[in-house]
């Protein structure tokens, strides 16, 4: 039998069924930037990014494989950079590769001992996230950055301890460049 497959990822489009969308605003993102003056006077429903997901067994399948493309707006929150909430992975060695299709960002680290390091983002760019290890990016650029992610669909999320201690080190826009302090 030839199978059309389900999901199709055109540039930076990812469709078909069934691809789930999740939406994330500022709003959802509290207690993660540096500048809670900045953060309490912005717009809480603004839009800060999408991931558009692919999801072809249940969460929690061991062997299994998500597939994901997230749209993250430009912006600034303060001197802070529009970034995802950052996770580690609950099952915790579980690896993840991010890729970037379009814009320009930066791909933040941290390992248990909280090392805090960073990867440029850039068309073309292949990131490979280790186990053990926390991954958050970052829109440095002034249009959309899309990137994609291929990750274990028993790997999880681990949010909590992220907004708890945060990562070691922010990027920051120090006169409109990023600087990892
Ligand atoms: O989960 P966040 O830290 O908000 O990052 C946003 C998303 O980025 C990628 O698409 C990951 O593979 C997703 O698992 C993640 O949900
Ligand atoms: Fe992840």
């Amino acid at each position: 039998m030839i199978h059309q497959p389900p999901v199709h990822f055109l540039g930076k489009t990812l469709t078909g069924q069934p691809v789930q969308k999740q939406v994330r605003k500022l709003k959802d993102l509290d207690n993660i930037f540096l500048d809670q003056a900045a953060f309490s006077a912005a717009d809480m429903n603004r839009v800060v990014y999408e991931v558009f997901s692919y999801l072809p067994v249940d969460e929690g399948t061991e062997g299994g494989l998500f597939f994901g493309m997230t749209h993250l707006y430009p912006g600034t929150v303060g001197q802070e950079f529009y970034m995802t909430k950052g996770h580690f992975h609950t099952i915790e060695n579980r690896a993840e590769y991010y890729w970037c299709v379009e814009g320009e960002g930066m791909l933040l680290m941290m390992d248990k001992h909280r090392n805090t390091w960073a990867e440029q983002m850039q068309p073309g760019s292949l990131h490979y996230i280790d186990g053990y290890t926390a991954h958050r990016v970052a829109n440095t650029g002034g249009g959309i950055l899309s990137f994609g992610a291929c990750w274990p669909s028993d790997a999880g999320h681990d949010y909590a301890t992220i907004v708890k201690n945060g990562f070691s080190r922010r990027l920051l826009s120090v006169e409109g460049k990023p600087a990892l302090v």
